[in-house]
């Protein structure tokens, strides 16, 4: 392969990382043009001290009110990561990072609010702390960055009803998915 070859080809993938972060995904939903900007008045990031609770010592995100069922939250803010385009061996800085969040997983794309992020990171997953979750991450457009992203939600009341809301006080809990304590239980934190 020529010089010219390859890095016409690393600048192809840089571009299709960022042409899937830019463009809006058909079943994305908008973030709601009334979210205000700045501190998420919804929720507060309180120490968790209860010794029965799995994330004792640590902290966790209560409603600050109460939110109705398919409420927008806030956005998972964090830094947004793509594979570096040459597919260097440095070690990937997020492979290990508790905080980071999925985006396009064809394209490897991620949020990791490890070292800079808002609220949302403090969100713990529901397993050992209530029977369900109350909240779920799903896909947001972001209008004013034209970007894609992920939002925090109550859960809908879906067909059945199930979806409750969170009471004022409730610790916002989501699924982080059975992949993440599979990886920590096996070793694997990729
Ligand atoms: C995204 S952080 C959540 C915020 C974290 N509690 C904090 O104070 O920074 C993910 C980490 O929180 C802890 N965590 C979250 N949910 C948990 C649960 N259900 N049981 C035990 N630990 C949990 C684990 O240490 C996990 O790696």
């Amino acid at each position: 392969m020529t010089k010219f070859m390859l890095i016409s080809r690393l600048i192809n993938k840089t571009n299709a990382s960022l042409s899937a972060l830019k463009s809006r995904p058909n079943d994305a939903y908008n973030i709601p043009l009334n979210s205000p900007k700045g501190p998420c008045s919804l929720v507060r990031i309180m120490p968790v001290t209860s010794p029965t609770h799995p994330a004792c010592g640590q902290s966790g995100l209560f409603a600050a009110r109460d939110l109705k069922p398919g409420t927008f939250i806030l956005q998972y803010i964090g830094e947004i990561h793509a594979p570096s385009p040459d597919g260097s061996l440095t070690p990937d800085p997020h492979a290990n990072s508790d905080y980071d969040l999925s985006l396009d997983r064809e394209q490897g794309i991620g949020i990791d609010a490890q070292r800079k992020g808002n609220e949302a990171r403090f969100i713990n997953d529901y397993r050992g702390i209530a029977e369900k979750p109350n909240a779920e991450f799903k896909e947001v457009w972001d209008e004013e960055q034209k970007e894609r992203g992920m939002g925090v939600w109550v859960l809908g009341e879906g067909k059945s009803g199930k979806g409750k809301g969170v009471k004022k006080g409730e610790e916002i809990l989501v699924s982080y998915g059975r992949g993440f304590w599979g990886a920590r239980k096996s070793g694997d934190l990729d």
